[in-house]
């Protein structure tokens, strides 16, 4: 997409929740908008700030958020978030404030992105009568969840799921249920249904909806989402491709890997990152390490993350937690996965990865011996070469939707004028 160098005409202020994989794919969406005419302000909580300095087009602005140092050292995320949505409105409130009093009349703040986890962000848009715009940065299936799971849970659904052993399946509503269930310990003890029914509220009320998909991946959970939102949905993912490689990692990376990658046989080593937040405990490490150095392929295993590794050729199989971005970024590679889900939406992308797209398997356990023989269904029986034909396949179909007259780049010039209407 083409930079503008036309006078910007209106302000997006982006309010950022402080994880790798929210901020990556905040940023993303700021470049493109910005590259769209707009100019952009990113306000974010102080906690894990994201480093401004490749951004220098962008105006940084931290806020105070009173997280205690001991719950950011637990690294309990949901009280993470919960604590943020609590003790970031009043703070947001008043930055915004003091924007629009200096507000430079030719530079004007037209509304308000932001993630759809920092949700308290929509009552801070009502009060300063601003636009809001909700942004997802999982698939819209997710959304689903959020819209039923309060009313499954006050019937007594929830248990009943729970000791449901659901056979694989390929339609929506038992992508969902298998979703629910497996989110299903951490329900009532962390707040999660408050939380969950505080995003769904604030969709509700946002003037505009975007959610980092591409329509035909998630067709059939889009058009029931806009249905429960009365919410117009803006799919113009996956953000990434839209624009140039810029870091944007709160860890300092190391490309070391790269030149040892480029000496290895195309489509033979076995890729290995479970994202920015997930953890495993010291003997899933262990079992990670036999499996690995048992399964006669070579690999590369990033004990945390920030690379770009999927689009070297050597790569052959991507062993993925599966947030939503390593998957969206594994279908754009055409890289067939293996799955290890952690929480949150990651058991719902895999669902979509192996039994709706078929291009990845699921590992059952972190024990040495079943993850060598996943790493050889994926990586050497012809079953792992089917889905590697059709995770090419995926990659290419994904390409068409961004090119001139597709679905994601007409959603970005819809989203560009609806701005402009605000
Ligand atoms: O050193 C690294 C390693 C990885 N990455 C990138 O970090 C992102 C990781 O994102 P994701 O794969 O989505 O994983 P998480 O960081 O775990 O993401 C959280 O946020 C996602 C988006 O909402 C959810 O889908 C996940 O479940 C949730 O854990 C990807 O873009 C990676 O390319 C870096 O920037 N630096």
């Amino acid at each position: 997409m083409e930079k503008q160098e036309q006078q910007k005409v209106s302000r997006l202020v982006f309010v950022l929740i402080p994880f790798q994989g929210h901020i990556n794919p905040m940023l993303q969406l700021a470049t493109i908008l910005y590259a769209k005419g707009f100019s952009i302000t990113i306000i974010h909580p102080q906690f894990n700030s994201p480093n401004s300095s490749n951004h220098p087009e962008f105006t940084f602005i931290p806020i105070s958020d009173n997280l205690p140092k001991s719950q950011v050292s637990a690294g309990d995320l949901f009280g993470i978030v919960s604590a943020l949505n609590k003790n970031c409105e009043g703070p947001l409130t008043e930055c915004i404030q003091e924007m629009l009093k200096a507000e430079d009349p030719h530079d004007r703040i037209s509304c308000i992105v932001y993630d759809s986890t920092m949700c308290f962000s929509q009552s801070v848009a009502d009060h300063l009568k601003l636009p809001g715009i909700c942004v997802r940065t999982s698939p819209a299936a997710t959304m689903l969840a959020f819209a039923v799971f309060p009313g499954l849970h006050e019937q007594g659904y929830i248990s009943f799921l729970e000791s449901m052993s659901l056979d694989r399946v390929s339609d929506l509503l038992s992508l969902m249920l298998k979703e629910l269930a497996a989110s299903m310990k951490k329900i009532t003890t962390d707040g999660v249904l408050e939380l969950r029914a505080a995003i769904a509220d604030s969709v509700k009320k946002c003037s505009a909806l975007i959610v980092n998909t591409v329509d035909f991946l998630e067709q059939e959970a889009l058009t029931k989402v806009e249905e429960l939102f009365s919410a117009s949905a803006f799919t113009i993912g996956p953000f990434h491709k839209l624009v140039p490689t810029i870091s944007s990692s709160l860890l300092k990376e190391d490309t070391n890997c790269i030149s040892w990658l480029n000496k290895q046989a195309p489509k033979s080593v076995i890729y290995v990152s479970f994202g920015s937040i997930a953890s495993i405990d010291e003997k899933e490490l262990l079992e990670t390490a036999w499996g690995l150095a048992n399964c006669e392929k070579p690999f590369l295993w990033v004990v945390r993350p920030g690379l770009e590794v999927l689009a070297n050729d050597a790569v052959g199989g991507f062993w993925s937690h599966c947030g939503w971005n390593s998957t969206l970024e594994s279908i754009c590679e055409g890289v067939p996965m293996l799955c290890k889900p952690f929480f949150w939406d990651q058991n719902l992308n895999m669902r979509y990865v192996c039994d709706v797209w078929n291009v990845g398997l699921e590992l059952e356990e972190f024990e040495g011996g079943t993850i060598k023989k996943a790493i050889k269904r994926l990586m050497v029986d012809t079953e792992g070469k089917e889905m590697r034909k059709k995770a090419i396949h995926l990659k290419e179909k994904v390409e068409l939707p961004l090119k001139e007259g597709g679905s994601c780049y007409n959603s970005l010039n819809d989203l560009a004028k609806k701005i402009l209407s605000f």
